[in-house]
């Protein structure tokens, strides 16, 4: 479990100080994954670099399995870092050593015995799906297989939580998409805590239980994934998952659109989206509902589907028609033009 108690971090530049972190306070259960989404600067970087003290905090606590690894002296940090993997944009692998090297170097640096050298490096090899890459070299190898070497030379230590600084970033959508599959593979079948920070909603929706948002250094919005898609807060949330501009009646719609009725945007989660509801409400009510747009956003376990809808009709009969499926927990929003 990682604990981040009221963790702040200041950088002196010059005469400046700039506040990177500003008492932020975050829990990452054992076997849950976590992602951390945030622009350019939010923080997310300096935060992951908290957790394995690569970045010491200015103040506050960061607690790993409950010992506050602030306190500790080099040694037993070292015994700590060894529990915790970390994997990066940049892939960091050793250019001049294999693919097999860049695994082994660092457990013979760390004292595993001989014997269990190998055998790591062959079981991780081959859970990354690179048996056959033995003696090649990362100039030889795509992105995608670079980072599953990363992912193998972490996993190698046999660690209990894995830190992944933006791992997906350098790589195109099919080689993302393979390597959130096998990151959620080794959090399922090797029970490793995973603790993400990432720009990409994408990542978050795929692969993560919960999720933070960062803005300048604070957590603004916390919480399950499927809570901060289908009912985002906080002003910086709704940028990410609903874009920038917000949601918004097309233009030409706009102009056609009678000017009686209401606009608004539904949002169904899971199996609710299969009810045909917007017939339901044309024949039980006097309303007339018609789909300027929608979509499905598919998460790790479950499905949100959001329409932007007008009902046309008198304001009474709009109204009660909200209610109606607001009675059936679909989520309503009116959509200011
Ligand atoms: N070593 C450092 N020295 C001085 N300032 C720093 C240092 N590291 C980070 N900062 C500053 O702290 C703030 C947060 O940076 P950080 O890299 O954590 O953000 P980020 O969300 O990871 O952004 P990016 O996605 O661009 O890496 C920024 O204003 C940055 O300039």
């Amino acid at each position: 479990m990682i604990s981040l108690q009221h963790v702040s971090k200041t950088f002196n530049v010059g005469k400046k100080t700039v506040e990177a972190l500003k008492d932020v306070s975050l829990t990452v259960q054992k076997g849950e994954i976590v992602g951390v989404i945030g622009y350019s600067g939010a923080g997310k970087s300096t935060l992951i670099r908290c957790v394995n003290l690569l970045e010491k905090p200015t103040t506050g606590k960061v607690l790993i399995n409950d010992v506050d690894i602030t306190s500790l002296n080099k040694k037993e940090l070292q015994k700590v870092r060894q529990k915790i993997g970390m994997i990066f944009q940049g892939y960091n692998l050793l250019k001049t050593a294999t693919v097999y090297e860049n695994i082994t170097i660092p457990l013979k640096l760390e004292g595993v015995p001989k014997q269990d050298i190998k055998k790591r490096a062959d079981k991780y090899l081959n859970i990354v799906g690179l048996s056959d890459k033995h003696h090649m070299y990362p100039n030889q190898l795509s992105g995608g297989q670079k980072q599953r070497v990363a992912i193998a030379r972490a996993l190698a230590h046999e660690p209990e939580i894995l830190l992944s600084d933006e791992a997906t970033s350098a790589l195109d959508p099919n080689t993302t998409e393979s390597i959130l599959d096998l990151l959620l593979q080794v959090n399922k079948e090797l029970g490793i805590t995973i603790f993400l920070i990432t720009h990409e909603l994408d990542v978050i929706k795929r692969i993560c239980d919960r999720v933070a948002v960062m803005q300048n250094g604070e957590i603004v919005e916390e919480g399950k994934v499927l809570d901060i898609f289908s009912n985002p807060k906080h002003l910086r949330t709704k940028q990410f998952v609903h874009g920038e501009s917000g949601i918004k009646v097309p233009e030409h719609f706009a102009e056609e659109l009678p000017k009686r009725g209401k606009i608004v945007t539904l949002t169904f989660i899971g199996d609710s989206s299969k009810d045909p509801f917007l017939a339901i409400l044309a024949k039980e009510f006097d309303v007339l509902p018609s789909i300027i747009a929608g979509g499905i956003d598919q998460l790790k376990d479950q499905s949100v589907g959001k329409l932007l809808v007008h009902i046309d009709g008198e304001t009474a009969e709009v109204n009660k028609s909200i209610q109606f499926l607001e009675e059936k927990n679909i989520l309503v929003e009116e959509v200011n033009q």
